[in-house]
């Protein structure tokens, strides 16, 4: 390996109690709001086919018009007390809030630009009372930020002329003071997400970015940055020169999932997701595959069978309503995560064989293995491989079935656990199973199915 000036500072996995929290999240809310929901999708009576909150760079939306939406943000339905319940029920651990999106309109009355909801008809703080909701809830806040800004003089994609880098300059300094406003301003807040950053000019910033970097985890002890930030002195994002992961988590899964675990190259990960298919801002009229909440739980399951965490995006329309097809998401999966979280919270990956019923999940707190779901054998016996010198003390169905599970060895350490007739397979199914490692005779083992 090479000897890198701002490449990544940790081998490994962060061991500290503050990602040991993040890594135990499981679920997250991502909030997408912005000025791109007044329009949702929409100009002059055309359809934006692209997503949402880039609408600002279609070429049938003028730019002054859209730099002049902020004239008309007056979100009376806003209630971040009820998004913040939503979520409590849904599930959520964690929520990642839009500060500032890729146009530049600051959700909070930032002191370095006029372009924020201080020079709005709603004239308030919107991220302040957003934060005091969720953590009130419980819920750990995260504030997404994006470094490109359409709206920012200085803001550059690449450095052609002098001028280019005298305006930079600028715009560096800008973007400093903001993300140290933020810190000050929101100081319960648990990491950044950050966005925006694949720009030449950014990339080019090695040393700056990470001086910033390091300065905001001073700011802030324990914060917790992803990999999306900064480049090194090579121009390498996400995994540095020698192939080490930048920050503290990985933030290439998006809208996008990994299949095995060798995907995750042993770090830390989440994955954010669009409830269609490509929309994050509010879209008032969605096309194509809109997913279910069965979906989005198998892609929840299978990111913590992985060692990852899972982020369903929400975008509110422009006075502030959570739109019903997501408000319907949030009660079906929250329904489910009812009686099945165990299976999610505090879990990850366990090197059992891999089977096609679908997922196995280690609780990190019980030691329980999780085993859901999704792919219900027509036998309804599910085949399990247990690793040579563990034994299965016990097996509970749990969630909305009931019943016993038969189990009945086939081979020397392979079972098929019987479900019970009548087992509701329309909704993920997941038996939670008690291990002992070692060789230990085990007490109580089930009864061998004749
Ligand atoms: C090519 C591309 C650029 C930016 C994005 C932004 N990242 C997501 C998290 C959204 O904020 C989207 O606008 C998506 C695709």
């Amino acid at each position: 390996s090479v000897t890198l000036e701002h490449g990544s500072k940790r081998l490994g996995k962060r061991t500290d109690p503050m990602m040991g929290v993040w890594r135990n999240y499981g679920l997250g809310q991502f909030i997408h709001w912005g000025l791109y929901a007044i329009p949702g999708g929409h100009w002059d009576g055309k359809y934006y086919s692209g997503a949402a909150e880039w609408i600002r760079s279609w070429n049938e939306m003028p730019k002054n018009a859209y730099d002049e939406l902020y004239k008309v943000f007056d979100p009376k339905a806003y209630d971040p007390k009820a998004w913040a319940k939503q979520a409590k029920d849904m599930g959520a651990k964690y929520m990642i809030i839009t500060t500032k999106h890729h146009d530049g309109f600051c959700l909070w009355p930032s002191q370095y630009t006029d372009y924020s909801v201080a020079k709005s008809p709603y004239n308030k703080d919107i991220i302040g009372p957003m934060v005091e909701a969720y953590d009130a809830e419980g819920i750990d806040v995260y504030l997404y930020f994006s470094v490109m800004d359409w709206n920012h003089p200085g803001y550059r994609s690449k450095l052609e002329t002098k001028e280019d880098e005298e305006a930079y300059e600028g715009f560096k300094e800008f973007t400093r003071n903001q993300l140290l406003e933020l810190l000050a301003f929101y100081p319960s807040t648990k990491g950044l997400w950050f966005d925006g950053t694949w720009d030449q000019a950014w990339i080019q910033q090695a040393a700056f970015a990470d001086e910033l970097e390091e300065e905001m985890r001073s700011v802030i002890p324990g914060l917790i940055i992803g990999s999306r930030f900064r480049a090194d002195e090579n121009g390498k994002r996400h995994f540095d020169t020698n192939g080490d992961l930048m920050g503290d988590y990985e933030q290439g899964w998006e809208r996008k999932m990994p299949n095995r675990i060798e995907d995750v190259n042993g770090n830390d990960w989440d994955c954010v997701m669009t409830v269609p298919e490509n929309q994050w801002g509010y879209h008032s009229d969605w096309k194509g595959h809109v997913k279910s909440s069965v979906e989005l739980i198998e892609m929840m399951v299978k990111a913590a069978s992985l060692d990852g965490n899972f982020v369903i995006n929400f975008g509110p329309d422009g006075q502030g309503n959570i739109r019903p097809e997501e408000s319907l998401i949030a009660k079906e999966v929250g329904e489910w995560m009812e009686s099945n979280a165990e299976a999610v919270y505090d879990c990850g990956y366990l090197d059992w064989e891999k089977q096609d019923w679908g997922y196995y999940t280690r609780n990190r707190k019980t030691g329980n293995v999780n085993l859901v779901v999704f792919n219900y054998p027509a036998s309804g016996k599910l085949r399990v491989k247990v690793p040579k010198g563990i034994k299965i003390q016990g097996i509970d169905l749990i969630g909305t079935n009931g019943g016993t599970i038969d189990l009945e060895e086939i081979h020397r350490d392979e079972y098929f656990l019987g479900l019970p007739k009548g087992t509701d397979h329309t909704k993920p199914v997941v038996l939670v199973m008690k291990i002992v490692e070692g060789d230990a005779e085990v007490q109580g083992v089930y009864e061998k199915a004749k």
